[in-house]
């Protein structure tokens, strides 16, 4: 097949080939960036609407510094295209977030221009504020740049980052690429100030108009110390300033980030300034291909689709997150007591009808984990039922508010871990693979583990209605598999009785589809395999194990999405004498890839369940996976 040409994208290699081009050819250039975006990311999926809404700016970058000596720090990374492109990894874009591909996000191991592994919201100006530092403690010369967008800032960790980089005094650079949307429209008090900047001519007229003031009075000889003295004075009083320069950085723009010239020479202004700098940058998301322009936020990040209609290639099917929005809309019908929160992640968890139908019991705090678990500490201490959907990876910022601000009170809060377990394409920094062992290690906390939406179903209500202390539901990304029942109250059942047993093969949640497959692999093998299946981890899953510890008697093989330690295996071994073997995620982090390809990858698809009992069966020792 012939391969598309994409003008004079084609002859660029690296960075350094933008220095000697005109402003006209790098608008060219940005048009044949943009082509080549949407081609690639419709066949592959990924993140459209922010890569496209960043180009400009993300070429200035690449010609005003260094990346390879510079670092450049894109916060969360899902707008990272341009960088990767234009850093030698074009010709890998077909590999886009697929198993032994390119990464979605920045990658050190990829590129020496990568300076630091991204996927969470929020970290870049601490990092990059800790690389100042370092470079200025070991006395070397380099840039540090954070690059954050407005959703990105409404993160507590960014304010605590600014408050700290703008008293440092180490020269640094802060690029707010302000789009007014976070994936979905952007939230809070700072976006409102974000606004003001933004649509404020007065500021601006009001900031030149004293400056220019002020540089009329003179100065000179020996009075320029008390002159400049009073002129600091003046400009405290009656300039003013945006939340950045309170925190002491010197604030620079609004400039349209779509105006190549502007945005170059800002930087290169911005790189001359040995301190703190804020630059301003507005820009469009999803600019240049008319459907993402249209619906930012169903373009934020997509599977593959109709480069000419921007339709998904394939239908989507319900998942557990729509059905989870379904449900509690359901029950906050009848009970006005129960509310929903989110960090930003109205549609990811399923949570957008619940919104339009009771916009007063909705909260989207921003991307702003910890805050969102306080605040229903707050509202369960008031007698309200929060429900806060939070994907699993996300969840992991929350983890002291669970402890300090729900645990040790018992309050009745309902925590929906979404995206937990493996999650595939987004890879290591956004597996749910955590939760288990970090929640299971909180007293009190319960943990509810559907298998599909029914039992989702029941588990919810549970939550809500039988639970009166700190309750989780973890539930996958996607949707049910084979297994459709819906079940009885009891945390731990029997899925597939077979009389003498060899194994039992232990699991939870999603994974039963491929306990139960494994069963059924190893029956065609002559191996009889019984699958138990636990509902409810926590002091649940102490009663159901005294009960049923006759029948799970023998040789156990748990099979878990999630990492060892903290696991119900790793329970399970200690709380019997009998050969327990583990198989999970591993002590490892997890490269990206597809659900099913990193299941194989990891032995806890229903072939490798299967293998590994095989080639076990006469083992005598307790093994881990
Ligand atoms: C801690 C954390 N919470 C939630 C997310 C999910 N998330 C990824 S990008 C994003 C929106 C980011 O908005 P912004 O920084 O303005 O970038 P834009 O997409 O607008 O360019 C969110 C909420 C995340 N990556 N990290
Ligand atoms: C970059 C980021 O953190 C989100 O955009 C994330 O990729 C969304 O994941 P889902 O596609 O599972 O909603
Ligand atoms: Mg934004």
């Amino acid at each position: 097949m012939k391969q598309k040409r994409y003008g004079i994208l084609d002859n660029i290699s690296s960075p350094a080939d933008l220095r000697g081009l005109s402003y006209d050819t790098l608008g060219v250039l940005c048009a044949a960036l943009r082509e080549f975006i949407v081609d690639s990311v419709s066949q592959t999926g990924g993140h459209l609407a922010s890569n496209l809404g960043i180009v400009e700016l993300a070429v200035a970058l690449e010609r005003e510094f260094d990346s390879s000596r510079d670092r450049i720090i894109y916060d969360v990374g899902h707008q990272c295209y341009v960088h990767k492109i234009l850093t030698g990894r074009r010709d890998r874009f077909d590999t886009l977030r697929q198993y032994g591909g390119l990464c979605g996000f920045m990658k050190p191991e990829e590129s020496i221009t990568d300076p630091c592994i991204t996927g969470h919201a929020s970290d870049s100006v601490s990092v990059a504020l800790g690389m100042a530092h370092a470079r200025t403690l070991k006395n070397q010369k380099y840039h540090v740049v954070a690059v954050i967008g407005d959703g990105a800032l409404t993160g507590g960790m960014a304010y605590e980052a600014l408050s700290s980089a703008g008293t440092s005094r180490e020269p640094l650079l802060v690029v707010l690429n302000d789009n007014n949307m976070s994936i979905a429209k952007n939230v809070g008090g700072l976006s409102r100030h974000l606004s003001r900047l933004r649509v404020s001519p007065q500021y601006l007229r009001a900031k030149t108009r004293i400056k220019e003031r002020l540089s009329r009075i003179p100065g000179g000889g020996t009075i320029t110390r008390a002159v400049s003295r009073f002129k600091a004075k003046i400009k405290r009083a009656v300039l003013p300033t945006s939340l950045f320069e309170q925190m002491g950085f010197t604030y620079l723009g609004p400039v349209d980030g779509h105006d190549l010239k502007s945005v170059c020479e800002f930087l290169a202004l911005a790189k001359k300034m040995k301190k703190p700098v804020l630059l301003h940058v507005m820009t469009q998301k999803g600019r240049g291909y008319a459907p993402s322009e249209q619906y930012p936020e169903k373009y934020h990040g997509v599977s593959k689709f109709d480069r000419v209609t921007g339709a998904p290639l394939a239908a989507k099917k319900e998942d557990f997150s729509a059905f989870f929005g379904k449900e509690l809309c359901a029950l906050a019908e009848k009970d006005n007591r129960i509310c929903a929160i989110t960090a930003a992640m109205p549609s990811g968890t399923g949570l957008t009808r619940f919104a339009e139908k009771f916009p007063e019991r909705f909260f989207d705090v921003g991307i702003a984990e910890e805050h969102a678990i306080g605040m229903a500490a707050g509202m369960a201490a008031q007698g309200l039922v929060p429900v806060a959907a939070i994907y699993s990876t996300f969840l992991q910022r929350a983890y002291d508010q669970i402890v300090h601000d729900i645990a040790i009170e018992g309050l009745h809060v309902v925590l929906c871990v979404d995206r937990a377990g493996i999650v595939g394409a987004d890879g290591a920094t956004h597996n749910g693979v955590l939760d288990i062992a970090f929640l299971r290690s909180i007293p009190g906390v319960k943990i509810f583990c559907p298998s599909d939406f029914a039992e989702l179903r029941v588990m919810l209500s549970r939550a809500i209605y039988r639970e009166t202390g700190p309750v989780a539901i973890r539930y996958p990304r996607g949707s049910e598999g084979a297994y459709r029942k819906e079940l009885s109250a009891q945390p731990l059942v029997c899925l597939h009785e077979q009389s003498g047993s060899e194994v039992t093969i232990v699991t939870h949640g999603i994974m039963v589809n491929q306990a139960i497959d494994a069963a059924e692999i190893l029956m065609h093998e002559g191996i009889r395999a019984q699958v138990y299946k636990v509902n409810e981890i926590g002091s649940g899953l102490e009663q159901a194990y005294a009960e049923v510890k006759e029948k799970l008697g023998g040789w156990c093989v748990v099979a878990e999405d999630v990492v060892p330690n903290g696991s119900v295996g790793e329970w399970l071994a200690a709380h019997r004498s009998e050969r327990t073997d583990l198989l999970n995620t591993g002590d490892r982090f997890l490269p990206h890839g597809g659900v099913n390809e990193l299941y194989r990858h990891c032995g806890i698809d229903a072939e490798g369940i299967a293998a590994y009992i095989m080639k076990n069966r006469n083992g005598k020792e307790n093994g881990v996976g």
